[in-house]
């Protein structure tokens, strides 16, 4: 469940009328997401046009002085040929405003659907995008430190404690002291660097057969390592969804779609095993985290996060390094 914000009828006609997109017809709260809250817009123009817009309403996670990066890179990215959805400026030509202190802003809606069990040939489209976005991306004048990094894995795991994290694994303590002090050991430096989009997971793309017709949520999107990114997307999508089973078509179709757009140097495919087992404690470290803090009442089920120590013990074993072989 994702409409964390009640808005009567009233205000919503209020706010689509603050952008030049026809008059509200209907608006649906959209299921779906964790983060903000989200609602299906659809408006008909003076030409009786029916459209349709995403308005985003965003909410205590995602920092409102952040989303002129997330926005302004949105509309970089739809320019150089990216599935990105642009954004709507409103009559003062701003990509966001605000509602009772609330942040919010009118996207493009893009068709079709996140797929659950992906097949190579989705995988493939989504390495192929992946990198689109990474040189489109090259030129984009904005930066955003990560706020997800490291130090914040150390961070959120040393708030969990130790007993906290045994209460989820007996064995997840150990397993994320091991991991930290690997990754702080030998985290790369001088590899290419870029805007990432850090997150994109099966359900942050929309796809219409074979091909992806949508990449969205980009409110993790930052300045990182550009194989980070390629990590990230192989650990969200080679596994089985608890982790237990390592699906190699689709590693090699994924990075097969990816190299066919923005090939990877020898540095970057040498550092891919310790990325992906970076990117498996990045997601450890939020779900763990959300395991242990969500209030059972609380609107949003958490992720399971030994779905990523099972991600992590596969990228940590040297026998599976070959998986990133050329
Ligand atoms: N531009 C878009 N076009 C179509 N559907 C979208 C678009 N943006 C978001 N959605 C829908 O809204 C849902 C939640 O969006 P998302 O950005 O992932 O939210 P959250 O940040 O809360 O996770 C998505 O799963 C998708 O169904
Ligand atoms: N992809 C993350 C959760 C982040 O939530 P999102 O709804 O903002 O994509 C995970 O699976 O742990």
């Amino acid at each position: 469940m994702a409409v964390y914000t009640r808005l009567g009828a009233e205000e919503m006609a209020a706010i689509i009328a603050s952008f030049d997109v026809g008059t509200l017809v209907s608006a649906k709260g959209i299921a779906e997401g964790v983060s903000n809250s989200n609602w299906l817009i659809e408006t008909q123009n003076a030409q009786g046009d029916a459209r349709r817009f995403i308005l985003t309403m965003y909410e205590t996670r995602t920092d409102t002085a952040d989303l002129p990066f997330f926005l302004d890179l949105l509309d970089h990215l739809a320019a150089g040929g990216c599935p990105v959805p642009r954004t709507i400026h409103d009559h003062d030509g701003a990509s966001h405003r605000f509602h009772d202190g609330k942040a919010l802003a009118l996207i493009e809606f893009l068709p079709g659907v996140s797929v659950s069990e992906p097949t190579p040939q989705q995988a493939r489209a989504v390495g192929a995008a992946l990198a689109q976005v990474h040189l489109a991306a090259a030129s984009f004048p904005g930066t955003r430190a990560n706020s997800m990094g490291l130090s914040a894995w150390e961070q959120l795991l040393g708030d969990c404690g130790a007993d906290g994290l045994a209460s989820i694994h007996p064995e997840l303590a150990g397993i994320v002291a091991r991991e930290l002090a690997a990754l702080k050991a030998r985290w790369p430096s001088g590899l290419p660097r870029g805007v990432i989009h850090a997150d994109l997971f099966p359900d942050n793309v929309l796809m219409l057969g074979d091909s992806v017709t949508g990449l969205i949520d980009f409110y993790f999107a930052c300045t990182d390592i550009t194989a980070y990114d390629v990590a990230v997307t192989h650990a969200a999508w080679c596994f089985s969804a608890d982790g237990a089973r390592f699906l190699p078509a689709l590693s090699a179709a994924l990075l097969e779609g990816y190299e066919s757009v923005r090939p990877l140097s020898p540095e970057e495919r040498s550092a891919l095993p310790l990325l992906a087992r970076g990117a498996a404690v990045r997601f450890l470290a939020t779900r763990a985290y959300d395991w242990l803090n969500t209030p059972d009442d609380a609107l949003v089920t958490p992720k399971d996060p030994m779905a990523f120590a099972r991600r992590l013990e596969f990228y940590a074993d040297p026998g599976n390094a070959g998986v990133f072989a050329a």
